[in-house]
């Protein structure tokens, strides 16, 4: 995979995501509660955390499609809200569950994307084929989209994230609903672009996929980080031996009466 060439007077050694106090309520639910960590560039950082941790929620502000109520979220130095059309040029996202319009077919939605990220689409779509053929997506490409399988949407999902080569690439839960080729063939991809430099941010609660993809790791439990560095130095902090083991420690939350 090409490499992705560094934006103009950017250092490789900066922090393309930095999070800095960061809040979100929604009526009085806290959703997220004052979480601080930094991304440098280049970074694979699994984001684990129970259901309603607030993954998502984090994600969603990253993506500027929700306003932090208090704190600073900055992707390469923009501010995630403020700035968040430049931000979508840098950034590519995968929802958990990618919905697509319904008159458009999977090859349609690639070239509508292309087009508004200002790319050359023939050039885009000359790119992008091959990972389609990769994920066995290309001869599927001409159909509706609202017609895929789930695990097809997921694809075309990563695709279209994927597209305009972004800096960053922000994945919830990529893999869920993949069946096994298809889990290995996304964690390639994931993989080559983050050889080619982009930094990959991704939720999922598989351990052994965090442990064999990701160089480091942030667990978030009821809004707030609880742990965050790489995975040796998560294991030596807490002397657990796995990071499944590490992360039912830190979350363990008491029973239900
Ligand atoms: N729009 C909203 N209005 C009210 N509460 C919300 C809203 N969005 C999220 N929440 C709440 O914020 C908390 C965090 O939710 P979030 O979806 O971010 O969790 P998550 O870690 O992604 O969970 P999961 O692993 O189950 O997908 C939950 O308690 C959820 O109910």
């Amino acid at each position: 995979m090409d490499e992705v060439p560094p934006l103009p007077g950017e250092n490789c050694a900066d922090d393309i995501v930095t999070i800095e106090h960061a809040t979100k309520t929604f009526g009085d639910k806290i959703a997220l509660d004052d979480v601080s960590f930094r991304i440098p560039s280049g970074q694979i950082c699994g984001l684990l955390g129970p259901n309603g941790a607030g993954k998502t929620t984090l994600f969603r502000l990253l993506m500027g499609i929700l306003k932090a109520s208090s704190g600073v979220l900055e992707i390469a130095g923009l501010d995630a809200f403020e700035d968040r059309v430049a931000v979508k040029r840098l950034i590519g996202f995968l929802p958990d569950e990618p919905v697509f319009y319904s008159y458009l077919s999977g090859r349609e939605l690639l070239e509508l994307s292309a087009g508004m990220h200002g790319l050359n689409t023939y050039e885009a779509m000359e790119w992008i084929e091959p990972l389609a053929q990769r994920l066995r997506l290309a001869e599927d490409l001409d159909n509706y989209a609202e017609d895929f399988s789930r695990g097809m949407k997921k694809k075309l999902g990563l695709l279209l994230a994927m597209l305009h080569r972004p800096r960053l690439l922000v994945l919830d839960e990529p893999t869920n609903g993949l069946d096994v080729e298809s889990t290995h063939l996304f964690y390639d991809l994931i993989g080559e672009a983050a050889a080619g430099g982009t930094t990959v941010l991704f939720s999922t609660h598989l351990m052994d996929h965090v442990t064999r993809l990701c160089s480091h790791a942030v667990i978030i439990n009821e809004g707030s980080v609880i742990a965050q560095g790489s995975l040796a130095e998560l294991k030596e902090r807490y002397g657990e031996e796995s990071l499944e083991s590490l992360f039912l420690k830190l979350t363990a939350r008491p029973q239900q009466a």
